[in-house]
């Protein structure tokens, strides 16, 4: 045996352990989640999105004093640059997530403590981004609807701020709830590719917002992030739930993926879903909606068989579907995602810079052999 041919290639680091971190247990076959010890059901019932961010960034549950603390930090950055909202003006036609991504690029340009790579710095501009990302989106969906960029409610929670925000209009407690809801669920998730991505930046003594600029960019792709959104669109698509059959022999006699199905680490069903299934019956009961529940359930009627081989629902499954019942666009979901995971990000971010090494894996080269450069004229 020749000593390429004992190289093993993992494509996609499928199964590849990097690195040790402290933050979030996940057992795919078990369908387990847990943020520093907790469990995410319990999270997801009890928490706030507040208290959840204070744990993944503080690694403790916060006492009141902290957590009123904390939220004060939050609180106080609640506003955007002029030039960010200008920044936000100048491409308000464009998708969300390049918003986004842009505007959070920018932000580097505006933060005191951009270079310092401390860990308590790194903490403390992740806090304010966490606060800052979500004003992004709602000055964003604001001026592309010739609306005002609303003002700050300091009375309401990070959840309930950014649906007033976000639809200009005094969300009620049970939306609120949802919303809040959605955001400790989405708050982080190990090193799923886009937290990776972030840890590849910082890894490079990057900064913050450079390393949140890429997670932001790898969040934004189909397979990541973009489930939520391509979910709806196939809710839309089929349009009845006796119809949900067909599409899904369709789509697999085509070899293409069902949106809103499979994960790379869990073999049952993610543990986040059912927060979201319980919201999204609710929700379209309550709104005289019921088709949007019944549809994405003959979907998961029809992909049955494949969860003999690991396929189930993953949490972005409902997510769309609450959204838009709540009269949000579409193209918000990924940066609503987005809103939530900040803590993630910023959490794996300081793990990375505790005991800092370059992410560098190999490739192995099948190209062609050697050769000889011709001039251009003799090609
Ligand atoms: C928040 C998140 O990021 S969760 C993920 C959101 N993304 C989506 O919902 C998009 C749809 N899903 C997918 O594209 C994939 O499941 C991914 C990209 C998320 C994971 O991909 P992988 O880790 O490569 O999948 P995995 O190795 O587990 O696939 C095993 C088998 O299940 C199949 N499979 C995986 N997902 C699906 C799906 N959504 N629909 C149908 N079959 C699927 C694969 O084709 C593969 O079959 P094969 O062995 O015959 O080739
Ligand atoms: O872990 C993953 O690969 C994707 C995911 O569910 C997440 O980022 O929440």
């Amino acid at each position: 045996m020749s000593a390429e041919e004992k190289i093993e290639i993992h494509r996609g680091l499928k199964g590849v352990y990097f690195e040790r971190s402290g933050t979030t247990f996940i057992d795919g076959k078990a369908g387990e989640l847990r943020y520093r010890g907790y469990s995410i059901h319990d999270l997801a019932q009890h928490s706030s999105f507040e208290e959840t961010a204070y744990l993944l960034l503080h690694g403790e549950l916060p006492s009141t004093a902290e957590l009123a603390a904390f939220d004060a930090k939050l609180k106080a950055a609640r506003r955007l640059p002029a030039p960010i909202l200008a920044v936000i003006e100048t491409m308000k036609q464009a998708h969300p997530m390049d918003v986004l991504r842009t505007a959070v690029s920018a932000l580097a340009g505006f933060e005191p403590d951009t270079y310092d790579n401390s860990i308590d710095a790194t903490r403390d501009k992740g806090i304010r981004l966490a606060s800052q990302v979500p004003m992004i989106v709602a000055a964003h969906e604001a001026i592309r609807n010739g609306r005002a960029v609303p003002e700050p409610d300091m009375a309401l929670s990070h959840a309930a701020n950014f649906l007033w925000m976000i639809t200009g209009r005094k969300p009620s407690p049970q939306g609120a709830q949802l919303m809040d809801r959605d955001l400790i669920l989405h708050a982080e998730h190990g090193s799923n590719a886009s937290s990776f991505t972030a840890r590849v930046v910082i890894g490079t003594e990057a900064t913050l917002h450079a390393a949140m600029t890429a997670a932001i960019a790898a969040l934004s792709g189909p397979a990541h992030g973009g489930a939520a959104e391509d979910v709806m669109r196939m809710a839309q698509e089929i349009g009845e739930p006796e119809r949900a059959a067909a599409y899904v022999k369709a789509k697999r006699a085509a070899g293409e993926a069902v949106t809103g199905f499979g994960h790379r680490v869990y073999r049952t069903e993610d543990p986040r879903a059912r927060h979201m299934r319980d919201g999204v019956e609710t929700l379209s009961r309550e709104m005289g909606e019921p088709k949007w529940f019944a549809i994405l359930q003959a979907v998961v009627d029809a992909m049955k068989p494949y969860a003999r081989f690991g396929v189930n629902v993953n949490v972005d499954f409902y997510s769309g579907v609450i959204y838009y019942l709540n009269g949000i666009s579409p193209d918000l979901f990924v940066p609503i995602f987005a809103v939530g995971r900040v803590p993630g990000w910023t959490v794996q971010c300081i793990e990375q810079l505790h005991n800092n090494i370059l992410i560098r894996p190999l490739t192995l080269y099948d190209g062609p052999e050697p050769r000889e450069y011709r001039d251009i004229s003799q090609r």
